[in-house]
């Protein structure tokens, strides 16, 4: 992915989980995710577990963290012995998959704050040159491939702008997406579909 500039006052950019727009970032708490009966406490403890599909104790642990931050530091520490060797290969389909899961389970909180961002270009603020976002290089402008932002902006487009409810998420086109030994596969909320099917069946008793 190309390196973008994007100007820091006409952007929604956002960097603590505690601002207007910190349901964006993937430490926000309040985003549980459901995945193979396992409760999932943020879209960065999924993301991060998915770097170890051959490390169940591993994901168990990073799953078991009380908050985003602390399960990206327990991954931290094992990446560099652990981590599965293709992940820079894979990262960015993992993390548009993780967080079509934060948008389908979480529909009402998570396409509202999307549908706040307007048209505007979303940018992760970032400390770094890494790829999830943009550093600022004066009080105008950040640069960077702000990876998570664009992704996030595909979400809107494909979701919210098309007013499009997700209910299913399709697993990333990856080699060995597992969690605790077991395959992920497509993934449904239940609960929705029961609740889409009993008001279609309320309609047709009308
Ligand atoms: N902004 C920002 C980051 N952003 C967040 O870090 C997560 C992935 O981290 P990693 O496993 O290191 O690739 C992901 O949720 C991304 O949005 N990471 C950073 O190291 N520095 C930064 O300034």
């Amino acid at each position: 992915m190309n390196i973008r500039n994007y100007n820091a006052k006409e952007a929604i950019v956002f960097r603590k989980t505690t601002e207007p727009f910190g349901g964006l970032s993937n430490m926000a708490s309040g985003y549980a995710l459901y995945i193979n009966e396992v409760i999932i406490p943020s879209s960065e403890h999924l993301y991060q577990a998915m770097r170890y599909p051959t490390n169940p104790e591993i994901q168990f642990e990073i799953i078991n963290q009380d908050n985003a931050m602390k399960a990206k530091m327990i991954s931290n520490k094992y990446k560099a012995q652990f981590s599965r060797p293709d992940w820079e290969k894979i990262q960015i389909k993992v993390m548009r998959w993780a967080l079509e899961i934060k948008l389908a389970q979480n529909w009402d909180k998570f396409s509202t704050i999307l549908k706040e961002t307007q048209n505007k270009s979303i940018v992760e603020y970032a400390t770094d040159n890494k790829i999830w976002g943009a550093k600022p290089i004066n009080n105008d402008e950040l640069v960077g491939v702000n990876a998570l932002g664009r992704l996030l902006m595909e979400l809107r487009e494909k979701y919210i702008s098309e007013n499009n409810r997700i209910f299913c998420v399709n697993p990333p086109d990856v080699p060995a997406l597992l969690l605790y030994n077991q395959h992920i596969d497509i993934i449904c909320d239940d609960m929705i579909i029961d609740y889409h099917n009993e008001s279609l069946l309320e309609d047709s008793l009308v």
